[in-house]
């Protein structure tokens, strides 16, 4: 069966996205079959797989709100094994229309129940708040990966999140575990940044991540060609970097 990996934190620019595009495309390079699914309204994900997220004739928001089937969505990628469920401006509204439905939270985990075992990893890319949608998210999904900014105040908001989590838990979805917790944009070079890679490391202790992420323009310049980091430049330090993240993440399944 499938592992569904919703990837959140409430807060903004803390690697959602880059971690999402990249560590599904590793993942499928590495022999996976693998699902993005854009849950971010500002379509990041999509555009950064190369998707025209401005002319898409249905997109995650139909599924949602228009009862339209998953597999009608889904296009391919340019990594053979990576597909994805991509997001248009449109999914702005989907929160505040979810509210009227029954069932609201299950939409999303309904859904994907016909396709995910044609799967072996979906990720959700959330977006940055704690909203319907991140909540539809977490219902479907079995692991949350946290990424976590290596940055002030990078904590600001984890204990919020882990709260929505242990309540997601308690009443929706007693499956929903943190499968792990991800250092992005790290500097060694600062004492900033080792401060808070200690700091996480107290918090969360076991289930972060051997693998940090580090700031590497790479990285950053990537999406505006609309490629992953494996594809537009297969030697950086940020292809290594979630590569072996990628490893760590199927080691650990
Ligand atoms: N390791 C990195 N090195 C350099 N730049 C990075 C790195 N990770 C992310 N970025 C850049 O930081 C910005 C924020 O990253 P990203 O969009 O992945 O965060 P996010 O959490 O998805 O944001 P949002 O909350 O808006 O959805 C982007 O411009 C991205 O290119």
């Amino acid at each position: 069966m499938g592992k569904i990996i919703a990837i959140t934190n409430q807060k903004g620019g803390v690697g959602k996205t880059t971690t999402s595009v990249n560590l599904s495309a590793c993942i499928a390079k590495l022999g996976k079959k693998v699902l993005l699914i854009d849950m971010d309204p500002q379509g990041n994900a999509s555009s950064g797989l190369g998707i025209d997220k401005d002319n898409l004739d249905s997109c995650i928001y139909d599924v949602l709100i228009n009862d339209m089937a998953v597999e009608d969505v889904i296009v391919p990628t340019a990594i053979k094994k990576l597909k994805i469920a991509p997001a248009s401006i449109d999914l702005a509204g989907a929160s505040v229309e979810l509210v009227g439905l029954s069932k609201r939270e299950y939409i999303l985990k309904k859904a994907l129940k016909s396709i995910k075992d044609e799967f072996d990893y979906i990720f959700i890319d959330c977006p940055p708040s704690l909203d319907l949608l991140t909540l539809n998210a977490l219902v479907a999904a079995n692991g949350v990966l946290i990424p976590i900014q290596s940055e002030f105040y990078a904590l600001e908001g984890v204990s919020q999140l882990m709260n929505t989590i242990n309540l997601v838990k308690k009443s929706l979805n007693e499956k929903l575990d943190v499968e792990g917790v991800l250092l992005t944009m790290f500097d060694g070079r600062t004492n900033l940044s080792i401060q808070v890679a200690d700091e996480v490391k107290k918090y969360f202790t076991t289930k972060v991540y051997k693998t940090i992420i580090p700031r590497n323009v790479r990285l950053s310049e990537a999406p505006s060609y609309g490629e992953p980091i494996i594809i537009y430049d297969p030697k950086s330090k940020g292809a290594e970097v979630y590569m072996k993240l990628a490893k760590e993440v199927l080691k650990n399944a």
